[in-house]
């Protein structure tokens, strides 16, 4: 029989910084390649909610299973070997290294030629652009290095934060194209963090709407749009593409 164990589990959690509380009852499970969208109006916990799974937010309650295993007590580092993949907010590169070394720190102690392929076939840009430092790169080059240093940890799980943030309207178009491209190609399960509802709409099958730290909506995205505009448009005051 065919294992059901999400990759990515949320149970009730509860998590914040410093001991507050940011955000809480939240729960849901990220199975073998679905992807999950989170919405919510700015400071609703969407990051906070994220960042719980990688150890950056502080998780207070509840569990978080990454393959059926509780990994709360995980140390961050020991967290992307066990396949969750994150791109935080902003870009996570290092401005003072090329787009080769960039991705090839980020492989570790991977095999460097297989790391490099793979960036390069899921990001073409990259490839031309591969001598270039960090900061000789356009915003949504950034960003598609950003992600392809995640992606070459070879996660199960990819969680995405705001990637489409600061960039002009045609290439938040091209980048959703390659990251929706990227991640059926890769068989990737992907929690995908956006403030443009429409984005999220169309990429996810899944979705978790969040309004002052609670959810108010988890489920699939075809009921969200049926039954419930209503949340969808309250939510959110958010932007279109
Ligand atoms: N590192 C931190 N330390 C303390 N509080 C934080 C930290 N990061 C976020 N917060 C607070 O947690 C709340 C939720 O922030 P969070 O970034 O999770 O929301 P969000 O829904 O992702 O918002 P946005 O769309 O603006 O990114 C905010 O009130 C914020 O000030």
């Amino acid at each position: 029989m065919m294992s059901t164990t999400p990759y990515l589990e949320y149970r009730d959690i509860t998590a914040g910084y410093n001991g507050t509380e940011v955000v809480s009852q939240v729960s849901f499970a990220v199975c073998k390649g679905q992807r999950w969208g989170v919405l919510g109006r700015n400071g609703a916990g969407k990051s906070t909610t994220l960042a719980a799974a990688v150890g950056l937010s502080q998780l207070q309650a509840g569990e978080i299973l990454l393959n059926g295993r509780d990994i709360g007590s995980t140390p961050i580092f020991q967290r992307s070997r066990s396949g969750l993949g994150f791109v935080p907010q902003g870009r996570d590169i290092f401005p003072s290294l090329s787009v080769e070394e960039n991705i090839l720190v980020a492989a570790k102690n991977g095999n460097a030629s297989e790391a490099l392929d793979m960036a390069y076939t899921m990001f073409p840009r990259l490839k031309e652009r591969r001598n270039n430092g960090g900061t000789q790169l356009s915003g949504g080059e950034q960003q598609m290095l950003s992600i392809a240093r995640a992606i070459v940890t070879k996660p199960q799980v990819l969680l995405l934060d705001e990637p489409l943030e600061g960039l002009a309207p045609k290439v938040r178009q091209e980048l959703m194209a390659s990251i929706t491209d990227m991640i059926d190609e890769l068989g990737l399960a992907c929690v995908l963090v956006e403030q443009y509802v429409d984005v999220i709409l169309d990429f996810s099958q899944h979705v978790l709407v969040l309004e002052s730290g609670r959810p108010v909506y988890t489920g699939p995205t075809e009921d969200l749009r049926r039954d419930h505009q209503d949340i969808i448009e309250n939510a959110i005051g958010l932007r279109k593409l």
